[in-house]
């Protein structure tokens, strides 16, 4: 369990308001492909995420969610389709493109025997930001997120959902605009589960962040959320859970993502 504090609003990067002028996709993935030889992991993929909210990418394994992610954080560069990010093409304009962008990968990528301060540290100074500045967004994301108390302990001695908060706390460190997470609830109890969903709203809700939160648990998705729908690399659906809904003849998420997702499974 922890208290959530809340802080005033981040101010956004100058820029994003000039290019967002009208209302510019925090995301726009047009017709994205990528193979790891003959295998096709993403076949054709468009879709976007909308400036503000939150954003479900939901596909069960292998369904090209992590793939996805490592095109958009440029771990792979893609050879064909595009990738904007607030307006900001991804091959052309990369460091402005990525500047934009938090990210929690799936597998933890914390250094265990540095301090959750350390840690932060050297983020921050990926990210070119002065030593000043970034200890005091580090003071401001612990706090928010309930663990001021332990800046100065090794990652190491942290439980598997406070070290999935520090991740969070760092991804949010040069104030991006757009947060990506990769499954960030997997194995953790239920009740980390739910604190970090729900801290990771509010964050959506008092900043105005678009998120983009990749999972195969259908109960982590709420009404009001966008959804986009993978399937053994192929979008299968995206838009409101409404829409997503009408669109497959069902009442519910479960049901419209189980009638999406039926048939074949890849080897
Ligand atoms: N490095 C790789 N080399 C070869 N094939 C890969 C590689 N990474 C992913 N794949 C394949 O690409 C497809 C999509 O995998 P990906 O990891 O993107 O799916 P996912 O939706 O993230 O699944 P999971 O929920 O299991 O993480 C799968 O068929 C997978 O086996």
């Amino acid at each position: 369990m922890f208290e959530a504090v809340v802080l005033p609003v981040a101010p956004s990067i100058p820029a994003i308001q000039e290019s967002a002028a009208g209302a510019v996709a925090a995301l726009a993935v047009e017709d994205l492909s990528h193979s790891f030889g003959k295998r096709v992991a993403l076949d054709h993929v468009s879709f976007t995420v909308p400036p503000a909210g939150f954003t479900m990418l939901l596909g069960l394994n292998g369904a090209g969610k992590t793939t996805l992610f490592s095109l958009i954080t440029r771990l792979y560069s893609s050879r064909s389709g595009d990738i904007r990010i607030f307006g900001f093409d991804l091959r052309r304009q990369p460091t402005r493109a990525l500047e934009r962008i938090g990210v929690v990968f799936q597998q933890p990528t914390l250094d265990l025997d540095l301090t959750v301060r350390q840690n932060l540290r050297y983020h921050g100074g990926l990210h070119g930001m002065r030593p000043s500045d970034c200890e005091a967004r580090a003071r401001e994301e612990l706090a928010r997120i309930g663990l001021s108390d332990r800046a100065d302990d090794k990652v190491r001695a942290l439980s598997g959902g406070q070290r999935r908060r520090v991740e969070i706390a760092r991804a949010l460190l040069h104030r991006p605009n757009l947060l990506l997470l990769d499954e960030p609830t997997v194995g953790l109890d239920v009740d980390s589960r739910r604190h970090i969903l729900a801290h990771v709203r509010a964050l959506c809700r008092e900043q105005g962040l678009a998120v983009l939160w990749a999972t195969h648990l259908m109960d982590e998705a709420a009404d009001e959320d966008s959804v986009v729908v993978l399937h053994q690399g192929r979008l299968r659906a995206s838009g409101s859970v409404r829409t997503v809904c009408a669109e497959t003849g069902t009442d519910a998420l479960p049901s419209a993502f189980a009638a999406l997702t039926a048939g074949e499974r890849r080897p």
